[in-house]
């Protein structure tokens, strides 16, 4: 495995539910052409194909819980893994959402170059998913599970911050601002990477 993606850079998109992790990395792919895996994403995957796996995921994720470490690392290397033979690197959206699981992942499969930490209030945070709540179909997208993603977030996703900062590979993202703007950063971070 980590033969195969040796010469892949692995970007960890890390910040809120609703600060715009999704938003940035659809431009991303546009622009760099990198591999875009949201955990959320593979999950609700195997939420739709209707397996009794997909049955429980859909439970936890409805109580803003957070999946079994396992599930989600096992989903994200297998979709490394389908396309390492064309990334040249992989935006890990939604991933690790507490320290174990970055170390998990280093583990199995590799360290990351850069962490795009996406930087929003938590009120921004709640306008927005209350506003994506309403086309996004998404179980999650209503205001109590809302509140308990966001606690979560700050009690378990916060310290991967601060876990990556000692290697001075984050790079804050102040994403208050308009879509473009905020990309504009994130180029600049993907630029200095090369
Ligand atoms: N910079 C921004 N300004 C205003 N709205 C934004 C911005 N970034 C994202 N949004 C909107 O906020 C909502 C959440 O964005 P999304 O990318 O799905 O976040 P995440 O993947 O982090 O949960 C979406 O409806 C999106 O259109
Ligand atoms: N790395 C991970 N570990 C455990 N559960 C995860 C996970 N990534 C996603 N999930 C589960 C719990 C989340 O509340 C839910 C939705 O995740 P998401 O789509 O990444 O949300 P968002 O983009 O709004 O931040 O899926
Ligand atoms: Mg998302």
């Amino acid at each position: 495995m980590a033969d195969k993606i040796k010469d892949a850079k692995i970007i960890f998109v890390v910040g809120g539910p609703g600060s715009g992790k999704g938003t940035q990395c659809e431009k991303v792919v546009e622009k760099y052409g990198y591999t875009h895996l949201s955990s959320g994403d593979l999950l609700r995957a195997e939420v739709a194909s209707g397996s009794e796996r997909g049955n429980q995921l859909q439970a936890i994720m409805q109580k803003g819980e957070l999946v079994p470490l396992d599930t989600v690392l096992d989903m994200i290397k297998d979709a490394m893994i389908a396309k390492a033979d064309v990334s040249k690197g992989y935006l890990i959206d939604g991933y690790p959402r507490e320290v174990k699981q970055g170390e998990e992942f280093e583990k199995k499969i590799g360290a990351p170059a850069l962490l795009l930490y996406i930087d929003a209030k938590s009120e921004t945070m709640v306008q927005r998913l209350l506003k994506r709540g309403q086309t996004s179909g998404r179980a999650d997208d209503n205001e109590e599970t809302i509140k308990k993603r966001l606690d979560l977030y700050y009690k378990a996703t916060e310290p991967v911050i601060a876990f990556y900062e000692s290697r001075d590979i984050v790079r804050k993202i102040d994403s208050e601002l308009p879509v473009d703007e905020v990309f504009k950063q994130v180029s600049q971070a993907i630029d200095k990477l090369k």
